[in-house]
């Protein structure tokens, strides 16, 4: 649906020339919802913004829907972008306007028939929840509403990708949830493409199929959520992943410990149990149980467990590499053997 190929996109400052997005290459496929996140300053929204052409590439290529933007006259630009819809954090709705004609003015820029558009607007309204607050202005209206207001404005012109910068990052926890829950249901109703831009990671868990991490401008890693949360390779990804699993033993248990700690990651709790028996009875080690708990990404279960093995090294060496055939992921904590 999306591709993105060697997109740079620089900035002339006073203080010479910033990568905002620095030879990024990727894809997303239809009917997806991806998720980027990263510091800020990493480059999210340049790219972001590089996706609608908002922001122009300095260089590289930028597909939607089979068309290189990049490429396009300003009419034909206008048009690909209908297709096309963004959400923001700070809404950007027009105070002096009602719901209802925040809507309208979407639809009626698209030159739609007056009638034709009014209906849509409904049927707007009623998908996202709002149909009792067509009257209302803006300001009567609490920040998820204004959200939804955001999701069914971006939504008129029936796009085949939703862009959603940092969509959620004004809202407290609760609000989130049902924006997030909103999202997913027009992505499966609709068949939407969502990309989103987030510095939450509880975001990406929540409602990503696949997720990119981005420092300095650069995409650092890429995969299913399910997959990074399991076993992320680099240190930011590991980092913004224990954010969200707060899975950190306390230190003072971790000086007490004398072995080899290792943090496994098992599809469920079923194969936990009989992978973490298999090892306490097949190998010449001894085992201890330090923490373990089920997280739900996306539903489906990962078992994170964390275990102490004390044994001749060589043995332990065994084991890790048992389990990393077994397990989804593992990994050692600290070695002090
Ligand atoms: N219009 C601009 N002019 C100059 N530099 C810019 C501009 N926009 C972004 N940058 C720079 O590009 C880099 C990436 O910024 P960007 O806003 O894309 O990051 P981000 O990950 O979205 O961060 P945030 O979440 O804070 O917006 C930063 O160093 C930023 O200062």
């Amino acid at each position: 649906m999306i591709a993105v190929k060697n997109v740079i996109k620089e900035y002339k400052t006073k203080k010479g020339l910033i990568k905002g997005v620095d030879n990024v290459s990727l894809e997303v496929e239809k009917g997806e919802i991806f998720g980027i996140v990263g510091y800020s300053g990493a480059g999210k929204s340049s790219l972001l913004r590089c996706l609608n052409l908002m922001e122009k590439p300095t260089s590289g290529e930028i597909y939607v829907d089979g068309v290189n933007l990049v490429s396009l006259k300003a009419s034909k630009l206008r048009e690909a972008r209908q297709k096309i819809g963004m959400i923001f954090q700070h809404f950007y709705l027009a105070s002096s306007k009602t719901v209802f004609d925040n809507v309208f003015f979407a639809l009626k820029a698209a030159g739609k028939s007056k009638a034709e558009s009014e209906k849509k607007v409904l049927e707007l309204l009623d998908l996202v929840g709002l149909s009792d607050k067509a009257q209302h202005y803006p300001s009567q209206l609490s920040g998820g509403q204004k959200q939804r207001v955001g999701i069914a404005r971006a939504l008129a012109n029936d796009p085949k990708v939703l862009l959603c910068d940092e969509a959620t990052s004004a809202l407290d926890p609760s609000t989130t949830q049902s924006i997030l829950k909103l999202l997913k249901s027009i992505n499966e109703k609709l068949g939407l493409t969502i990309v989103l831009i987030t510095h939450e990671m509880e975001v990406v868990k929540e409602i990503c199929d696949r997720m990119a991490v981005m420092e300095n401008g650069k995409v650092i890693e890429l995969g299913s959520v399910y997959q990074l949360f399991a076993k992320p390779k680099e240190k930011l990804t590991k980092e913004f992943i224990d954010g969200v699993m707060q899975f950190k033993l306390p230190q003072t248990l971790m000086n007490t410990c004398l072995g080899t700690i290792i943090k496994i990651h098992f599809q469920g709790e079923v194969a936990l149990e009989s992978v973490v028996s298999d090892v306490l009875k097949g190998f010449d080690i001894k085992g201890n149980i330090l923490h373990g708990k089920i997280e739900y990404i996306k539903e489906v279960p990962l078992g994170v467990f964390i275990m102490e093995l004390i044994g001749d090294q060589e043995e332990i060496d065994k084991v890790i590499s048992y389990l990393d055939e077994k397990a989804v992921g593992v990994e050692v904590i600290t070695n002090d053997n």
